[in-house]
């Protein structure tokens, strides 16, 4: 049976808590031990379902997993098990977690071939593979495609450098084609490519590999490939959604918390994001500082209009965080229109929140108009679904700050990406339970 959360809400919480490393950052960096033969030493990985899902995953392909203690383990992929690919255990892992599509890159690079079922990860509306594929056969793979979900990709030969521009900045999709050119033979540019800071971090690790890559951090990247890579180390960033996720909880539940270690040039938009929605910030060195606020209040634009908080790729607002955006305005004074541009399914979970209490249009599928209660009153407690990751962190946002008692079910989702959560919520002082 799944697991659930039993959450008695509307007590403010105190004190520090440490963002894990990186969720995303790792299912890129994770997959880039198979670009070399040589051992690679990865440290900050956080201990969640996906992550441990695509180590099993790479240890049952063969490559050597050893973990050094803590959040640090060395990998080494000079013994892969290419016939690993061809059985069902494989197929079955593969389609548990988006990360997985990430080992066609390196793979091809690599091996010369590679296949993979259409991977997992959330059920937030289409999320196509094609950028993938066209940038990996611009480099030479030749892709055969079984039914309509299963994808087999080799080279006769060595991948050639090539020039192309991406129809959509995709980021699990830049980094395979990242993966790829840098052991391709010849120059490769890319240009609309994703520039967020994990593909940077991939990148530079790359590099520190002795991959030859410009342009790291804008959208257009240039590859000269290289014969071989060698090992390093590396260390993962803090994730930037769980601080995002601790930011809005703070101001949700009127806390004084403070987010230790975040890498603040790093986070872009997202901490004036937050400002918008009324939430007092303050850095205090590399410390992000939310005092307990009673009321915070939506910002208009200049003209008086109503507020838009939307999604863009890097360096625009994160997806990622736009339900954890949306479930702060549902106690901000003020008015907001929520825009989520790049996913289809991702903003049905307003449905729980109305019926906790918060006032909610779903316009269509992508825009909600949130109107603030302004605390006047606070959510109430019910029993809810977690439809999927961001959701239901915002869910479990909106029950610490309600009325009695929630229950959040399938709380795996929230696993798939948050450590230990409800342990590090406790010790904030939440009265959160995993049942
Ligand atoms: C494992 C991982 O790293 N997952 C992240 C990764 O997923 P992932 O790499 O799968 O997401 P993509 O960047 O490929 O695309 C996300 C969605 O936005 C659409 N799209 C994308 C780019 C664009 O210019 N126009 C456009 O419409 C795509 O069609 C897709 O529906 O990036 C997403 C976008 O930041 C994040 O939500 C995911 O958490
Ligand atoms: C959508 C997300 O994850 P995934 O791409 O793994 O489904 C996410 O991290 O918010």
């Amino acid at each position: 049976m799944s697991a659930a959360f039993e959450v008695i809400g509307g007590q403010p919480l105190r004190g520090e808590i440490v963002p894990q490393g990186a969720k995303n950052e790792a299912l890129q960096i994770i997959c880039a031990v198979l670009v070399t033969a040589e051992p690679v030493t990865i440290s900050n990985i956080p201990d969640i379902r996906d992550v441990n899902k695509l180590i099993e995953l790479l240890a049952d392909m063969g490559v050597k997993v050893e973990r050094l203690g803590g959040d640090t383990y060395r990998f080494q992929a000079d013994d892969v098990n290419l016939q690993y690919l061809d059985t069902p255990a494989f197929v079955k892992q593969a389609r548990e977690l988006r990360g997985s599509v990430m080992i066609l890159g390196p793979m091809l690079a690599r091996f010369g071939k590679c296949q993979l079922p259409k991977p997992g990860g959330d059920k937030i509306g289409r999320r196509p593979l094609d950028t993938h594929f066209v940038g990996l056969q611009k480099l030479g793979g030749e892709l055969k495609v079984e039914g309509t979900d299963f994808y087999k990709i080799s080279s006769p030969g060595k991948l050639h450098g090539a020039h192309m521009l991406l129809d959509e900045a995709s980021v699990t999709g830049t980094a395979n084609i990242v993966m790829g050119a840098v052991l391709a033979e010849g120059t490769t540019t890319i240009y609309n490519a994703a520039c967020e800071p994990y593909l940077q971090q991939l990148c530079k690790m790359l590099v520190r590999m002795g991959a030859k890559i410009q342009g790291i951090g804008s959208n257009l990247l240039t590859i000269e490939g290289v014969e071989r890579l060698g090992g390093t180390e590396h260390r993962m960033l803090p994730d930037m959604i769980e601080i995002g996720s601790f930011i809005g909880l703070a101001a949700m539940t009127g806390s004084e918390i403070t987010i230790k270690d975040c890498q603040i040039p790093e986070l872009g938009l997202i901490p004036d994001t937050f400002r918008k929605l009324g939430i007092k910030l303050e850095y205090r060195g590399d410390d992000i500082y939310v005092p307990a606020q009673d009321r915070y209040e939506i910002a208009t634009y200049l003209d008086g209009s109503i507020l838009t908080v939307s999604d863009h790729t890097w360096p625009g607002f994160t997806p990622d965080l736009l339900s954890i955006a949306l479930v702060v305005a549902t106690q901000a004074k003020g008015t907001v229109l929520i825009h989520q541009k790049m996913f289809e399914s991702r903003l049905f979970f307003v449905d729980k929140l109305i019926d906790m209490g918060a006032q909610i249009t779903l316009c269509d599928p992508h825009r909600a108009i949130v109107i603030g209660l302004d605390k006047r009153h606070a959510l109430r407690g019910i029993t809810m679904t977690s439809p999927d990751i961001r959701a239901g962190v915002a869910l479990l946002i909106a029950a610490l700050s309600a009325e009695g008692k929630s229950t959040i079910l399938n709380v795996e989702q929230i696993d798939r990406g948050y450590q230990n959560i409800d342990g590090r919520l406790q010790a904030l002082g939440a009265q959160i339970k995993r049942v």
